[in-house]
């Protein structure tokens, strides 16, 4: 046998009724419990009224209906029609009482209180809390007189398999429609060039916390493309069209960082000789990007707090604050957590701006990506320099990948770039070789440590690396011999000159090239 419960607001009526104030009938609580066709095993009554006044309710309830033991629970709610409120915390008591279980057999009382309060016990009965539901009812008897009762209230219609699936169905459609939905305002996310898992995600969030109007944190290296990720979200957001202004924080001086970006007043200090607005007023309506976010101040980390809190900025030397609507992208290559653990960076601006968190991993770790940043960056410089006289259309040799393939790019996109252009403009032919990169890199990779030092990565060339430190003995063997392989491969122990040449060729090392 199920055992019943009847759980139900108190309500005005039912107060008056205990008070003596009611001038017909007990109200709707004493009602249901005078009902001769249920016996309820627990009786639970909410109350939004002050505890005394619903206690003696209690009182003369247990003393008119005989049940005893009734539970009272107080309920602050921000308002009896609230709707929201009431939902919350009737819920969160049903849950708190392990409800629903098998064994109980739960009655919502839905006259008493609010017609907001009713609403939502017949939402939970038809949900997440199933319920049989009753209300007060009034028989007009043939004398005239009005009789009180208790009805069952039926519905034909079940909320949870009738509606729910289709309103479901609607909301996940929804969400698909807006996770799939290219934004095609935002054709700065093509310019990230990218054929790696890791970035496309990093795209795909990129683009998704681009709409929202919500603060951004870009982490990554130098030359990862924290500034073009940050400009692709400010022209895939609907501030597009606005102003987008960076700022790099790390450049300012201390003294003068509040004042560049709050602004100041004429005369607020030595040397402010006129009027400044300030990067975020010049940014109002649009983006603020602010790169290096870890080297700010803490007195500039609280105004920038307070800015991201209230909207609201004090220019310096100001006491009146002024309205501003910036959006907030902040980028860093320091580890943040590591600055607030450090007490550099506060943890609450830190939450504040960590809203979107997008990681731009480091090159060496996203190998797939290098090829076609090579091919990309090479097809660029050959367009900028074919009306250059003399210009021959470059073109890489497979040495030259092999090697920048392999290098851990501690400058990352920005070094790569770099690497080639240095090497096109001095390599003599049009072929760019290995020894061409070999020489424009500014760290030569046969510098032991990072030789020894290359980040592992899935699919890490092992081979290319030795390769590395071959193609660097022969070239100086080569030297050395002045061109004769010969005596190139004595020095090297090599038994013949014609396995010196195989290498060489192997290595993409060409034979005339060492003659400089
Ligand atoms: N995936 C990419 N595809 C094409 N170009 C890229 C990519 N990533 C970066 N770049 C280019 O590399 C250069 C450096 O990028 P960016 O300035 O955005 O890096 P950053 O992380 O902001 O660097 P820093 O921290 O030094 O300011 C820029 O010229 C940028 O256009």
């Amino acid at each position: 046998m199920k055992k019943k419960w009847l759980i139900s607001w108190i309500g005005e009526t039912d107060h008056k009724a205990a008070e003596g104030k009611l001038p017909l009938g007990v109200g709707p609580v004493a009602n249901a419990l005078m009902d001769a066709s249920v016996k309820y095993d627990r009786v639970l009554l909410l109350t939004n009224y002050p505890h005394e006044r619903s206690a003696q309710f209690c009182d003369w309830l247990e003393q008119k209906t005989g049940y005893i033991g009734i539970d009272l629970q107080d309920v602050q709610l921000d308002g009896p029609t609230n709707y929201a409120d009431i939902y919350l915390q009737v819920s969160q008591f049903l849950t708190v009482l392990k409800l629903p279980q098998n064994d109980i057999e739960l009655t919502f009382h839905l006259s008493p209180g609010t017609p907001a309060m009713a609403v939502i016990w017949i939402m939970l009965a038809k949900t997440r809390f199933p319920a049989s539901l009753i209300q007060s009812a009034q028989t007009k008897l043939n004398d005239g007189s009005v009789e009180f009762g208790i009805e069952k209230v039926d519905f034909s219609f079940d909320l949870a398999s009738d509606f729910l699936p289709e309103f479901l169905q609607r909301s996940e459609q929804r969400i698909e429609r807006l996770a799939s939905e290219p934004l095609s305002s935002a054709p700065e996310f093509s310019k990230i060039i990218h054929r790696s898992a890791v970035m496309q995600e990093q795209i795909d969030l990129s683009r998704r916390v681009a709409i929202h109007n919500v603060p951004v944190l870009i982490l990554g290296e130098t030359g990862t493309g924290k500034e073009l990720f940050a400009t692709a979200i400010h022209e895939a957001s609907r501030r597009k069209g606005e102003a987008l202004i960076a700022v790099n924080c790390g450049a300012i001086p201390k003294e003068l960082v509040n004042s560049e970006l709050f602004g100041h007043k004429k005369g607020a200090f030595t040397g402010a000789d006129s009027v400044r607005l300030g990067h975020f007023r010049e940014a109002d309506g649009g983006t603020l990007f602010l790169d290096e976010i870890g080297d700010l101040p803490l007195n500039a980390q609280v105004r920038l707090l307070r800015a991201l809190q209230e909207g609201q900025i004090t220019p310096v030397g100001e006491t009146n604050p002024v309205k501003v609507d910036v959006r907030i992208i902040a980028a860093t290559h320091r580890d943040l957590m590591a600055e607030v653990a450090a007490g550099r960076f506060r943890e609450d601006l830190f939450h504040r701006l960590a809203v979107g968190i997008i990681h731009l991993p480091p090159l060496r770790e996203r190998a797939e990506d290098i090829e076609l940043l090579i091919e990309h960056s090479l097809a660029r410089i050959n367009n900028d320099s074919r009306d250059l006289p003399e210009w021959q259309n470059k073109i890489i040799s497979v040495g030259a990948k092999k090697i920048l393939l392999n290098h851990p790019w501690p400058g990352n996109i920005r070094e790569l770039y770099h690497t080639l252009l240095r090497a096109a403009i001095w390599s003599r032919q049009a072929e760019i070789r290995a020894e061409d990169i070999e020489r424009n890199l500014l760290q030569a990779p046969s510098n032991s440590n990072q030789i020894l030092d290359q980040t592992l990565h899935k699919g890490f060339d092992l081979q290319a690396v030795l390769d590395q430190v071959e193609r660097h003995y022969l070239q100086r063997a080569m030297k050395k011999a002045a061109g004769k392989k010969k005596q190139a491969a004595e020095y090297l122990n090599i038994t013949n000159y014609q396995t010196l040449s195989n290498r060489m060729e192997k290595l993409g090392i060409s034979s005339d090239e060492q003659t400089d």
